[in-house]
């Protein structure tokens, strides 16, 4: 990566149930972000966490089906704004989170940058839920949908109405939690989802490298938003919807080591850390090593 990295703090935990995603991007940052990317050799400037009000409740709004959608616009919006910000400077966005909401706001703001942004979406979800199909109403489950341009208005209008990017220039891996809502979508949208499946029977090296070289020709920019709940929960056990049966620490890390030899990516974004529910960081220290190998960490 020849641009300065750009850290920005994400920490929006309102979009689904659990206390303390809020405090990912300091536990991130207590597991030596700043000595690995040092070790790297690559700049950075830390902006640090950005001003959100985390004031909510586990309670449906039920016209719209939906949990405390005006304070996660809001923290959406500035989001959003910083993220035009530090690209206006040429910086290359790091956001650590924060729960999966945060995705709205960061693909919203790289729309001004990229029309025809390539999002990796590195998940044992979906996130293509919308107020009509959620089971939970946590639109932390609806963040892939909203930058697809469907969801609730007030989430798909952030920086400007409509569609962020297509279905077509969006990949899901690690996928095996998918609610039915969520399938029907996929069909008819035409998103790219390499499930576990596809991923035991393929191969991790396959799965990504298609993904690469299906993106390659058609998009400007590349945006990584890798879900820690998308590894195995042996690994990381500290967010708050995990599933078993996922993509292991190896696997992981030998994606994210090709994603790096790939030159394709323009931001990255971890989310869903959550140090409350963790055992001794371990969470936080696994997206670090994982964040250190999208950066061009090798083991020789
Ligand atoms: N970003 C996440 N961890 N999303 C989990 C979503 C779980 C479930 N599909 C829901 O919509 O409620
Ligand atoms: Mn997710
Ligand atoms: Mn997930």
């Amino acid at each position: 990566m020849k641009n300065r990295v750009g850290i920005i703090g994400a920490p929006i935990t309102i979009a689904q149930p659990n206390y303390g995603v809020d405090l990912g991007p300091n536990a991130i940052r207590y597991a030596g972000l700043h000595k690995r990317l040092d070790g790297l050799n690559v700049k950075y400037e830390d902006y640090g966490n950005i001003d959100i009000k985390n004031e909510g409740s586990n309670e449906k709004d039920p016209k719209t089906n939906l949990k405390n959608l005006k304070e996660v616009t809001s923290g959406n919006q500035k989001i959003a704004d910083k993220l035009k910000k530090i690209k206006s400077k040429g910086d290359f966005p790091l956001i650590l989170g924060g729960d999966h909401s945060i995705a709205i706001g960061t693909i919203a703001g790289l729309y001004s940058f990229y029309q025809e942004l390539g999002v990796i979406w590195f998940d044992a979800h979906a996130d293509l839920n919308s107020g009509e199909t959620s089971p939970s109403g946590n639109i932390h489950g609806m963040s892939l949908a909203a930058s697809l341009g469907v969801g609730h208005q007030d989430l798909t209008s952030i920086n400007g109405d409509g569609p962020k990017v297509k279905p077509e220039n969006t990949v899901i891996i690690g996928a095996r939690s998918i609610d039915e809502g969520e399938r029907k979508f996929i069909k008819e949208h035409g998103v790219q989802v390499y499930t576990m499946h596809d991923i035991e029977k393929r191969g991790m090296d396959a799965v990504i490298k298609e993904a690469i070289d299906y993106l390659r020709p058609r998009v400007n920019g590349v945006h990584l938003s890798l879900d820690v709940d998308g590894i195995d929960p042996l690994h990381t056990p500290g967010t708050g919807t995990p599933v078993d049966g996922g993509p292991s620490y190896r696997e992981t890390f030998h994606a994210m080591s090709t994603l790096y030899d790939s030159e394709i990516l323009t931001s990255v974004e971890i989310v869903e850390v959550n140090p409350l529910l963790d055992q001794r960081n371990q969470t936080a220290e696994v997206a670090t090593d994982m964040i250190a190998a999208v950066f061009g960490e090798k083991y020789i």
